[in-house]
């Protein structure tokens, strides 16, 4: 699976952007404030309706237009051709789908997964643990549609015990609201582990190909007590999550420590080490996606040389080859990721100033 067409209207600095992609490696140069990373960016809207530098719309439409818009054509197995197109702006989204009107923008996202490594990615490892919960869901919400519906689910009954919580709405109204997050978070826990394993298993298989990872471990902490059901584990901590106001336990609290050598990557290794660990995991997710479902990922490296050494840069471009899919790169100097390897198709693309030109 390939996106062999992109237009993108009205985004950052592009009014009007044409890309023909090819199925293996495009690589973006250009200088800085050229357009590099809003072009990623627009890959990147059209599969997901958002940004993955700001959740604000305003800052990503063009300055002085009212919406923007990238569609794109992706090509599956070389002959089936899906368009697909994305609206967004201050009054909403609209998203279409081989010529109808889509009710969910995963609609999108199921046909085009897009993996992104951006300058800022380390975060995956330094950030909150609502990063690696989301790095989790990327994995099932494509490998087991049902976790979506049940993770929605989740967080609607969780939004109503918290609300019941700082009503002080008496205990009969609650216990409905925990059977109900006790049932969906046992599955999420369970879900979440399972897929950790896997990814696990693939992880081990392709780590020896960037430098500095042997060792590397994870510790997976579900969000409650160990050895107790959530429900019980709800019920019992109830009166003081009513001073509090909302819910401390259950899957919307888990964490997912990475380690190496039993030391938290987060808090000691370098920058450099920390994308080079997070480009293994993002990387591994694409791996075993394809493991699953037989289909492939489009991958989005903004910015691969940044703070990364040539022996790293050279080992992340060999290792994405491997991986055979659909590769966008973006860097200042074409030099930097020169030896580019042997790939099935590559092609280069300049931008200056919001205009394109390929080789
Ligand atoms: N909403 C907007 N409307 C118009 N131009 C914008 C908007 N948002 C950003 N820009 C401009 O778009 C230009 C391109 O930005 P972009 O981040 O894509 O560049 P880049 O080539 O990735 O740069 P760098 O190499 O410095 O990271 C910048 O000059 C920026 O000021």
């Amino acid at each position: 699976m390939s996106l062999s067409r992109l237009d993108i209207f009205n985004l950052r600095i592009f009014e009007r952007a044409r890309l023909d992609p090819v199925p293996g490696l495009n690589l973006i140069v250009g200088p800085n404030a050229s357009g590099k990373t809003s072009l990623l960016e627009g890959i990147h809207m059209l599969a997901t309706g958002r940004s993955f530098r700001t959740p604000r719309i305003e800052h990503v439409v063009h300055r002085g237009s009212r919406e923007l818009m990238v569609t794109g054509q992706v090509t599956h197995l070389q002959s089936e051709r899906i368009r697909m197109g994305i609206r967004k702006g201050a009054s909403g989204t609209r998203g279409r789908l081989a010529g109808r009107t889509v009710r969910s923008q995963s609609e999108l996202a199921r046909v085009l997964p897009v993996q992104v490594i951006h300058p800022d990615s380390h975060e995956l490892l330094a950030g909150s643990p609502a990063e690696r919960r989301s790095f989790l869901d990327w994995g099932l919400f494509h490998e087991a549609p049902e976790y979506m519906m049940i993770l929605q689910g989740y967080r609607r009954a969780l939004n109503q015990r918290n609300e019941a919580l700082r009503r002080g709405f008496p205990d009969n109204v609650l216990t409905g609201w925990e059977r109900e997050l006790g049932e969906r978070g046992e599955a999420l826990d369970r879900y979440r582990r399972g897929y950790l394993e896997r990814l696990w298993e693939t992880l081990l298989e392709l780590r020896g190909q960037l430098p500095d990872l042997d060792g590397m471990t994870w510790e997976y902490r579900r969000g409650w007590k160990d050895g107790v059901d959530l429900r019980e584990a709800l019920a019992s901590g109830r009166h003081r999550e009513r001073e509090l106001g909302y819910t401390l336990m259950g899957p919307h609290r888990a964490e997912l420590v990475l380690k190496r050598d039993g030391v938290s990557l987060a808090m000691e290794a370098s920058r450099g080490q920390q994308k080079t660990a997070v480009l293994l995991l993002r990387l591994t997710q694409v791996a075993a996606h394809r493991r699953a479902t037989g289909r492939s990922a489009v991958v989005l490296v903004d910015d691969l040389p940044s703070e990364l050494d040539a022996e790293r840069r050279e080992a992340a471009l060999e290792f994405l080859r491997g991986l055979e899919c659909q590769v966008f790169v973006s860097a200042i100097d074409g030099a930097q990721v020169q030896r580019l390897g042997n790939w099935a198709s590559q092609k280069m693309f300049h931008v200056e100033h919001g205009t394109l030109r390929s080789d």
